[in-house]
């Protein structure tokens, strides 16, 4: 039992604080988190936290956004109540993947928007919004009136640098709404039922299920086409995992513990420590003791982005390597989902087993398989660390060739068990709690990270 230690947990991974307060032989801290009927976060710590180390369990996914409030506001309730010392554990660290944004060539940022004939959405909700789905309030939130608005502000600024230099007034954005349909229509390859097919992996190698999904997501997954810049002018895209670590420090917290960062060097972006766990040792305990002939096999990186986690684990365990390669900026939104994909090595008659770090819609995974067993691999596994599976990402695992989806719980994978007969899912809330007792006892923890 580990003493003076207070551990809380956010409502965002339940089931993964008690397992860690069960390794730990404490329970956890009794708190009141619930909403307002305003919406916003309400949060109570009925203990005293006075002169003691706290450590708080947030995870991303699911409602990112309020639990990351919920996260802020706990931290800062433990600080005002004299906590010695608040560490938030992240198991999934929120917002991580956007310290850099992808932009297309012309500078527009890759977005997901839907296209109806009448106007743009930004919805990203799960599930992947249809274009059939959309709901006409959705098209008067602010993040769509402001998206609108730059869409055809920019289309007035053509239309001014074409007509002497008039600019045309804004009638209830008659005008605008008229150039921007010719514009559309201009852009046929935007029409959902009119995508080019897969670069170098037919259609038919997919399933039928499989295709219609990808189909779907496809069309709703779309740079604004009207976008074109100003000379000299680069959209500004807000990188948010600076805001959000910044948040982090000035609401209080101390410490952070997370594991498999997709970017390492997102550590940089604070000035307290940041103790980034690695999940390899799960995947590959996972490939010794399941995966038959392990040593056979080959591990897949489906992306360069990842090429130097997937060798890492290939590396320690001998085993070869290969890598797909994915078209990383695309011009038309139809290319991020058809992306070329190539791959780099020989997986004929052999076990493939892709690694990454997180898979959220289960494009790339899914993609991946398909130009796997078309060059003639025998099964293909996809070892993940965190299993974020938003939107239909669920049912396009189901649709795929993939034979099995091994996930870590850093994400509650209680309902995607129940809708996924492929997924298994590791355990890590032993790690988070040795992690934990380590750091309270002041003990290193780097032995943690000493297996590759
Ligand atoms: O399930 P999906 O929605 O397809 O997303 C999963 C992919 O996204 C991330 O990489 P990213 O595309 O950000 O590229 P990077 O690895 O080069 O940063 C991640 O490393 C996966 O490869």
């Amino acid at each position: 039992m580990v003493r003076n230690i207070v551990v809380i947990g956010g409502t965002s991974h339940p089931q993964l604080t008690q397992t860690i307060c069960d390794n730990l032989g404490i329970p956890p801290a009794s708190v009141l988190l619930s909403k307002f009927s305003v919406g916003e976060t309400r949060v109570e710590i009925h203990e005293s936290v006075r002169e003691k180390d706290v450590y708080i369990i947030q995870s991303g996914g699911g409602k990112v956004n309020d639990h990351l409030i919920e996260l802020l506001i706990t931290i800062s309730a433990c600080k005002t109540a004299s906590a010695r010392k608040v560490t938030a554990v992240l198991p999934l660290f929120p917002y991580s993947r956007q310290s850099d944004i992808p932009y297309n060539k012309s500078g527009a940022p890759l977005v997901k928007s839907t296209l109806q004939s009448s106007s743009f959405t930004f919805d990203s909700i799960p599930p992947t919004p249809y274009p059939e789905k959309i709901e006409s309030s959705s098209l008067v939130n602010g993040i769509d009136c402001l998206q609108n608005h730059l869409t055809n502000a920019q289309i007035d600024d053509r239309d001014s640098a074409t007509s002497n230099g008039i600019r045309h007034p804004c009638v209830n954005g008659a005008k605008r709404r008229d150039t921007l349909d010719s514009t559309r229509s201009e852009n046929s390859h935007f029409q959902a039922n009119s995508l080019p097919a897969t670069p170098g992996i037919p259609n038919s190698n997919g399933t039928p299920h499989e295709e219609a999904i990808n189909a779907r997501a496809a069309s709703s997954l779309s740079i604004i086409q009207a976008f074109e810049p100003r000379p000299g002018y680069r959209q500004w895209v807000a990188q948010a995992g600076t805001l959000v670590a910044d948040l982090l420090t000035c609401a209080g917290a101390d410490h952070i513990i997370t594991m498999d960062l997709h970017d390492p060097q997102y550590q940089g972006f604070f000035d307290i420590p940041v103790d980034n766990l690695h999940g390899r040792p799960l995947l590959r305990r996972y490939i010794q003791r399941h995966i038959p002939e392990y040593r056979n096999a080959i591990i897949v990186s489906p992306d360069a982005g990842g090429a130097k986690r997937a060798t890492v684990v290939a590396d320690s365990m001998g085993m070869d390597f290969a890598l797909i390669h994915k078209e990383r900026r695309p011009i038309k939104s139809s290319d991020r989902q058809n992306a070329t994909m190539m791959l780099v090595g020989d997986v004929r008659d052999r076990i493939a087993i892709l690694i990454d770090d997180l898979a959220d819609t289960s494009n790339t995974i899914t993609r991946a398989a398909k130009l796997l067993k078309k060059e003639g691999a025998s099964q293909v596994y996809a070892l993940i660390t965190h299993g974020i599976l938003s939107g239909d990402a669920i049912e396009r695992i189901n649709a795929s060739v993939l034979d099995k989806v091994v996930v870590t719980n850093t994400v509650d994978q209680e309902e995607n068990l129940k809708k996924c007969p492929k997924l298994e899912v590791l355990e890590v809330g032993h790690v988070f709690a040795e992690a934990i007792r380590r750091v309270h006892h002041g003990e290193s923890i780097s032995v943690l990270f000493q297996y590759d």
